[in-house]
């Protein structure tokens, strides 16, 4: 296959289980994003990948070699780490011909590749200037060009972009995604922003604990998160018991409910339901009881706070579809049985 697969990593520390049987593939050309809360194995999973680190358990395969004992200079890789290790004492160009300097290449083809990728990153005519005079984000992007000079198999990124300020990370975010569907470069990137794994990937990886909890599309794990902590730590949901009884009724913070199925021999299960999905109405009508306890208008968005049971859930509306409500008014919740993702227990 041509690409990357890992089969059964497995890191250990001693005695401890820093990642624990990992199965991935990541087909050529993709663009992964691994995501998960801090600790939860990312970058010991990109260092075993860049060779960094060797498995304790598993192989890894690089478009069908297998390169688990080969040396990291020897992997044909690029790579970007959040500290860049931008000489800076060199120009731009010389930071970016560096790799290929060390490889020898001809003065010549150094100047071509060079200018390439400056091109590429949109920084054409900045070959002579030091690296210390450039601003955040032009730093970021001549460490992609130079971690890029060798045109590499495999592009793998930790935290590029965590030390950019919100609105410069979000437009390097659509530039990094944009120079890797251009050159069609297999690339990873360790990320804790989900936004940021949202904007780039084909394919995010949420782990925790050292596991893959789910590897899926951006659109696929916000839409049908494989379980509660994907369902709650991609974007922000509403996770709701409920209940079937063997009539197949089903209570949600028990109150019953109409039209929601938890599906055929499942009696317990909670429910998660995206802000965005949950509809205000006049309390009745099949729908769950609840009563106003905050409004918070963002402008952009209006978030309606709702008290169910003792348990608060969040409606998010646009202004247009602006519920009118007011804190204390009694309300009705409208689970629609397709918004609502069943998550076994
Ligand atoms: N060299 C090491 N020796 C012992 N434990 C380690 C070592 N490197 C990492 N760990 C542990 O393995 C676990 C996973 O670490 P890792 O750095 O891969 O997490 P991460 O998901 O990248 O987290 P963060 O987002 O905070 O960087 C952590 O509990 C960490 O303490």
């Amino acid at each position: 296959m041509s690409g990357l697969a890992l089969n059964n990593v497995t890191k250990e520390f001693g005695t401890f289980t820093a990642v624990n049987n990992v199965e991935l593939t990541v087909p050529h050309g993709t663009f992964v994003c691994m995501l998960g809360p801090s600790g939860c194995g990312k970058t010991t999973l990109l260092r075993m990948i860049a060779g960094l680190d060797l498995p304790t358990g598993g192989a890894i395969n690089l478009d069908g070699e297998d390169i688990t004992h080969v040396p990291t200079h020897k992997r044909n890789l690029g790579m970007v780490f959040q500290s860049l290790a931008l000489f800076p004492h060199l120009t731009v160009g010389e930071n970016i011909a560096y790799p290929l300097r060390i490889r020898g290449a001809p003065k010549e083809d150094q100047k071509k590749r060079v200018d390439e990728l400056l091109a590429m990153i949109h920084l054409s005519g900045y070959s002579d200037r030091p690296v210390s005079k450039l601003s955040g984000g032009q730093r970021q992007r001549v460490a992609i060009a130079r971690a890029l000079a060798i045109s590499p198999k495999l592009f793998l990124l930790d935290e590029p972009l965590s030390a950019l300020d919100a609105k410069l990370r979000e437009a390097m975010q659509v530039e990094l995604r944009q120079l890797q569907q251009q050159l069609g470069i297999t690339t990873i990137v360790v990320t804790h922003d989900q936004r940021e794994a949202m904007t780039m990937a084909d394919t995010v990886v949420v782990m925790k604990g050292g596991e893959i909890r789910q590897a899926a599309s951006p659109i696929e794990i916000y839409r049908r998160p494989a379980d509660t902590f994907v369902a709650d730590f991609i974007g922000s949901t509403n996770l709701l018991e409920a209940e079937a009884d063997s009539t197949g009724h089903v209570t949600v913070l028990g109150q019953p409910v109409s039209g929601v199925s938890l599906g055929a021999d499942t009696r317990k299960a909670t429910l998660s339901i995206r802000p965005e999905d949950i509809h205000l109405t006049a309390p009745g009508d099949g729908a769950l009881s609840g009563t106003v306890t905050f409004v918070r208008d963002l402008g952009g968005t209006i978030e309606t706070f709702v008290d169910i049971a003792g348990r608060q859930i969040v409606a998010v509306s646009t202004p247009r579809a602006r519920p009118e409500v007011t804190v204390g008014q009694p309300v009705g919740v409208v689970l629609l049985p397709d918004v609502c993702v069943v998550l076994a227990k």
